[in-house]
């Protein structure tokens, strides 16, 4: 599913987060990242979005080399085979919860019943199900955690990317949440 072959990255002042990263995720499965504050845990994750360049190595999602591909064949890969939960979140401000988790469907689907019909349920799925018309102004960090982990997850991706998903959370929507990924990834 997932091959990291000896990917190095150094940030500006020479520094090196890490190189000869050697890492191999099969289908189903789920990897912790775990490390201190700044050793570059987001930024690894980004490299693996391509979202970001690495200096050297190969990252391969479902046998396809990102290194091999231009901006637009990433962009296409990561809307159809990822699904991303940043850290920041990027709940858009200006659409409902429910426009916000329908949007990386609506990006490759044009059936306009069945994306809100599965938005609705991913909200349901992280405990949101009656907010669908509210807007990101009005919820908690936690909530927008959530919110944030239904949209990544509406396009049943191939690999999920998540950065401290649960950062946010109480000990029990945490553990939902880690449930949420496990079922999502069961082969
Ligand atoms: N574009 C950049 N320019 C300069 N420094 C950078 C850049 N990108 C990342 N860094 C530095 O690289 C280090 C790793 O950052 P990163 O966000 O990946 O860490 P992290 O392990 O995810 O940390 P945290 O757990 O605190 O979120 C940090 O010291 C950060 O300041």
């Amino acid at each position: 599913m997932l091959v990291v072959r000896s990917l190095a990255k150094s940030v500006p002042g020479d520094r090196r987060l890490f190189a000869g990263l050697e890492l191999c995720v099969a289908a189903g499965e789920l990897v912790a990242i775990v490390g201190e504050s700044g050793v570059g845990k987001s930024t690894l994750l980004n490299i693996l979005a391509g979202l970001d360049d690495s200096d050297s190595g190969e990252v391969q999602i479902e046998g396809i080399s990102l290194q091999g591909l231009d901006e637009t064949q990433r962009t296409r890969l990561r809307r159809q085979r990822i699904g991303f939960v940043f850290q920041a979140f990027h709940i858009l401000p200006y659409l409902t919860l429910r426009q916000n988790v329908a949007l990386p469907l609506a990006l490759v689907s044009a059936d306009a019943a069945a994306i809100t019909g599965r938005a609705d349920a991913m909200l349901e799925a992280v405990g949101l199900g009656a907010r669908g018309d509210g807007y990101a102004r009005d919820l908690s960090g936690g909530e927008l955690q959530r919110v944030a982990i239904a949209r990544a997850l509406i396009h049943e991706p191939a690999l999920i990317l998540a950065d401290e998903p649960t950062g946010n959370l109480d000990t029990d929507t945490a553990a939902k949440v880690l449930r949420l990924f496990a079922d999502a990834v069961r082969p």
